[in-house]
């Protein structure tokens, strides 16, 4: 388990992160939202043992990660600009990592070769964006990290390519429960894979919840009456958003589901229908509630 305990971290002036507590389990797949400059990646290298916090506890297994080498050869960060050493091969990057990593798979990093189809003996450098980010991949997996860090991880990767790696991923965490944590302004891509969400704005974090959780607390409803609709709707619900569209309303409203529905069958509505909700409406309206709403733009 990670833990990250009222942890705070400025630069210079800035305060980047905030009294932010923050719990992922073993073999959970941790998606990291928020706004740009919220302090994601600064939270990433944070747990990465690459930033020492101000104050606050960042723990893996309870122990502090900074500086505490045994606990980081546990950990692999994939940063948003994979580094690899000039000159370097993937299969030389292999031979660097196999030296520091007691973990270090061969047989692994062997069979990958066949999901992964390029060269090793090639200059990594030489290769295309999309492909170093593959080789980061290829080589992280082979290394058998516990855990697994991702800064904007699919940046770059083409369809195929995103597939093969998250079937990786999620294998990994099925067969040994590897945990992952990804920071993403890929919504999609971050509901397809992840189990928990943490959204982070300003430096603190808004919610952490399991999706599942996430989406039963958060409805869109779609509704039509022969009249005008009741005025005590808003009164009994907690209204995120509304709008018209002809003579139906489609509604975003925070509640259980249950309750929602009575509230509306007490009012004899023409049509009632509830919608499913994508995780890149939940954060806007999220957010929108917060006051970081969506404004309409006229220039
Ligand atoms: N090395 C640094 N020196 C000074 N300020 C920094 C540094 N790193 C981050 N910051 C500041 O801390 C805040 C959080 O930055 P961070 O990069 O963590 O955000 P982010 O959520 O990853 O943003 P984005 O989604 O835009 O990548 C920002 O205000 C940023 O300017």
């Amino acid at each position: 388990m990670i833990q990250m305990i009222k942890i705070n971290k400025s630069f210079e002036k800035q305060e980047a992160v905030k009294d932010v507590n923050m719990t992922i389990n073993k073999g959970s797949i941790y998606g990291l939202i928020g706004s740009n400059g919220a302090g994601k990646t600064t939270i990433i290298k944070l747990l990465a043992g690459i930033y020492r916090q101000d104050s606050g506890e960042v723990k893996l297994e309870g122990s502090a990660i900074y500086e505490n080498q045994a606990l980081k050869q546990k950990l692999y960060y994939i940063s948003d600009q994979p580094y690899f050493f000039p000159q370097y091969t993937v299969r030389q990057m292999a031979n660097f990592y196999k030296s520091i990593y007691p973990t270090w798979n061969e047989e692994r990093f062997v069979k990958l070769a066949e999901v992964f189809d390029f060269s090793m003996k090639k200059k990594l450098q030489t290769f295309s964006k999309g492909i170093q980010r593959q080789a980061a991949f290829w080589l992280a997996l082979s290394t058998m990290p516990e855990v697994l860090i991702l800064d904007e991880p699919m940046d770059g990767l083409d369809p195929v390519a995103r597939k093969k790696v998250k079937n990786l991923l999620i294998q990994d965490v099925a067969d040994r429960e590897m945990t992952i944590l990804i920071s993403s302004h890929n919504l999609r891509e971050i509901e397809d894979i992840c189990d928990h969400i943490g959204i982070l704005h300003q430096g603190s974090l808004l919610l952490e919840k399991d999706l599942d959780d996430l989406k039963s607390d958060i409805h869109k409803v779609q509704v039509a009456y022969k009249g005008t609709a009741p005025g005590y709707l808003e009164q009994r619900l907690t209204m995120l958003h509304c709008e018209k569209r002809g003579s139906v309303m489609v509604c975003i409203i925070r509640g259980k589901e249950d309750e929602i529905v009575k509230v509306f069958h007490q009012t004899q509505p023409v049509i009632f229908d509830l919608l499913p909700l994508t995780l890149e409406e939940i954060f806007i309206y999220e957010m929108g509630d917060i006051g970081y709403a969506i404004k309409n733009i006229v220039v």
